[in-house]
């Protein structure tokens, strides 16, 4: 059986019972690193070409990162190419950082500093792995061994960059697989390597704590990360930096652990493309404090271009579910979610703290539309729909028709096993309600007042149909029409549910009127506008007891 779980084992929990991370708050945005041009870039089928860099660079730029790893110009001459075309061409604002990554080896570190001549700022970046399964199998060295590959390493950088001091250096380590290696020997490696670099004397220093590979539950990283936070020489000298990947799902949790467990700096990609898995997303991250009211210091409300570049260069589709930046993310099919919504949305004003069921941030932020956010399927309810028509029609219903029309409305969605647009809403809405029976047009009407009564006549008919004169007796115009209608049809006729509004802006339509009438045993509901309310609500009646005339489609009194 190869579906075995026997064959792995549990990671160690740390034990640290004085963890202060778990109460800490996070209030400002970190440093970002944007990693895209390197992990990113080393993860794809095809990896990127100088010209799609420097678009990317020059996009990260603009959103507002000020450290962006560009490449490991040792090892591609792509990336070497790169770093001289952002070098030479003054591609680089002043306050932006270039770096760039190398293994700990000599021969690479001096062409890394050849691919950086001439740079105004930049971080040279090493690293190598000191978890037990690459000291014991990938680099056959112990403890000692390790660290002393990372000492050398240091040792080398400083004395390349020394060469070279038209540039402001910056250096950061990577103890890579940090989050596999025993938390101790990292920190003796990290200070063994600040013992060479001597942050305290004014060099910049970033020491970066990747969770190579995610190898447990986000709380567990955020402990050791304390724990180098806590012990290691020179913490206030030194930039603790953390780079986490999403083997469990949780890169983005794990890097915010981490910062309220001490880091200053998260380095990610834009989306999450990286090795496996990939790269903590910094679009999840930085909307995450945005939405707690942080300024992420990155402008996110460029979403849709940073989703277009994303995937026009890794060619990899962005999920619609990818949080704040996924097609369908703020998009709610389901009743009571499109109910909430309506609701909340009908209340919020320009200005208000954003308090919106089911929408985290309001979508407007990320450059989305509001025509998104309710959209119509057979999961849809009464709100969902009644939104629609408000929002895309300026048609606002009573909600006893709301429900009526969501029950067709969901009949449409089920037998077409898809989403409904607004305007086939809008077409039934017109069909089955607006429209007026062959016959049943109101052409006009006279209404005598006198004490206690209206006496009314009425004229009915189509163009090219027999006039039909109504007269009747009542109240108030609508009951003489009632009155009328009775006796033309022969049927009890009554007005169940009437309800009316004045159409604002409409040159034509000032009123429109909403009726249920019940005629004998049949319940029959239409819409109708007009110039005066009078008239709509006599159309309203009219065509209501037209359609049950005529045999359309009924709701029976029992339904
Ligand atoms: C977690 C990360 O993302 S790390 C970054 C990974 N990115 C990349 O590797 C992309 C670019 N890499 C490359 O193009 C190549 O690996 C190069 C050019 C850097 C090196 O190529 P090569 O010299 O052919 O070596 P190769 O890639 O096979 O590396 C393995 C050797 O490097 C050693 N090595 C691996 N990592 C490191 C390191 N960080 N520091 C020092 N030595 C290292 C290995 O022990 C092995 O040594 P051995 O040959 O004596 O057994
Ligand atoms: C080189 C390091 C920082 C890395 O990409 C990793 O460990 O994931
Ligand atoms: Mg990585």
């Amino acid at each position: 059986m190869s579906f075995d779980h026997t064959k792995y084992q549990p990671f160690p929990v740390i034990d640290k019972p004085d963890r202060r991370w778990p109460g800490q708050r996070i209030e400002k945005a970190p440093l970002w690193a944007a990693v895209d041009l390197r992990d990113g870039n080393q993860a794809l089928i095809k990896p990127m070409s100088v010209a799609q860099k420097r678009t990317f660079f020059q996009m990260l730029v603009e959103l507002g990162f000020k450290e962006i790893e560009v490449g490991f110009p040792s090892a591609s001459q792509i990336d070497f190419d790169f770093c001289r075309v952002l070098i030479e061409e003054d591609l680089v604002p002043d306050d932006v950082h270039i770096q760039v990554l190398t293994q700990a080896r000599e021969d690479l570190i001096a062409r890394t500093f050849e691919s950086l001549k001439g740079a105004k700022n930049a971080v040279v970046h090493i690293y190598n792995a000191t978890s037990p399964t690459f000291r014991e199998q990938v680099f056959n060295v112990d403890k000692d061994g390790c660290k002393a590959i990372a000492v050398r390493a240091a040792e080398w950088v400083r004395d390349y960059a020394a060469q070279q001091p038209e540039t402001h250096w910056s250096f950061q380590y990577s103890p890579e697989t940090f989050s596999a290696t025993e938390t101790d020997f990292a920190i003796e490696v990290i200070d063994a390597v600040n013992n060479v670099w001597r942050p305290d004397q004014g060099q910049r220093v970033i020491i970066n704590l990747p969770a190579t590979v995610e190898v447990s539950t986000p709380n567990v990283f955020a402990d050791q990360v304390e724990l180098v936070h806590e012990n290691i020489q020179y913490r206030d000298d030194v930039i603790i930096s953390v780079h986490t990947h999403d083997d469990r799902g949780c890169g983005v949790a794990a890097a915010e652990m981490a910062v309220m467990a001490g880091a200053d700096r998260v380095e990610g990609t834009l989306l999450g493309n990286g090795e496996r898995t990939g790269n903590m997303d910094l679009v999840t991250a930085g909307m995450n404090l945005y939405s707690q009211g942080i300024d992420p210091q990155i402008d996110f409300s460029r979403m849709k271009e940073i989703v277009a570049l994303v995937e026009e260069i890794t060619d990899i589709q962005t999920h619609p579910r990818h949080p704040y930046a996924g097609d369908l993310v703020f998009s709610a099919f389901s009743g009571s979610h499109q109910d909430a919504i309506r609701k909340c949305l009908s209340r919020y004003k320009e200005g208000d703290t954003w308090n919106v069921a089911y929408l985290p941030i309001d979508p407007a932020d990320v450059g989305r539309r509001y025509e998104e956010v309710v959209r119509i399927n057979s999961q849809s309810g009464k709100g969902g729909v009644a939104h629609v028509l408000e929002r895309d029609f300026g048609i606002d219903l009573p909600r006893w028709l709301q429900q009526e029309l969501a029950k067709v409305v969901q009949k449409d969605a089920e037998e077409d096993g898809g989403e409904i647009t607004s305007e086939s809403v809008h077409r039934r809405f017109n069909s089955d309600y607006l429209s007026v029976p062959m016959g049943w047009t109101l052409r006009s009407y006279d209404l005598n007042r006198s004490n206690d009564h209206v006496q009314a006549q009425i004229s009915i008919g189509d163009n090219d149909q027999t006039v039909t004169l109504l007269s009747g007796r009542g109240d108030g115009a609508m009951s003489a029409l009632v009155e009328a209608l009775n006796r033309q049809i022969g049927s009890e006729v009554k007005v169940v549910s009437f309800d009316e509004y004045s159409l604002g802006d409409s040159t034509e339509a000032n009123a429109m009127a909403c009726v249920r009438v019940q005629v004998g045993e049949t319940i029959q509901s239409a819409v109708a506008t007009a110039a005066d309310t009078t008239a709509a609500a006599l159309q309203a009646i009219l065509s209501a007891v037209g359609r049950v005339e005529r045999g359309s489609e009924q709701l029976t009194v029992n339904s």
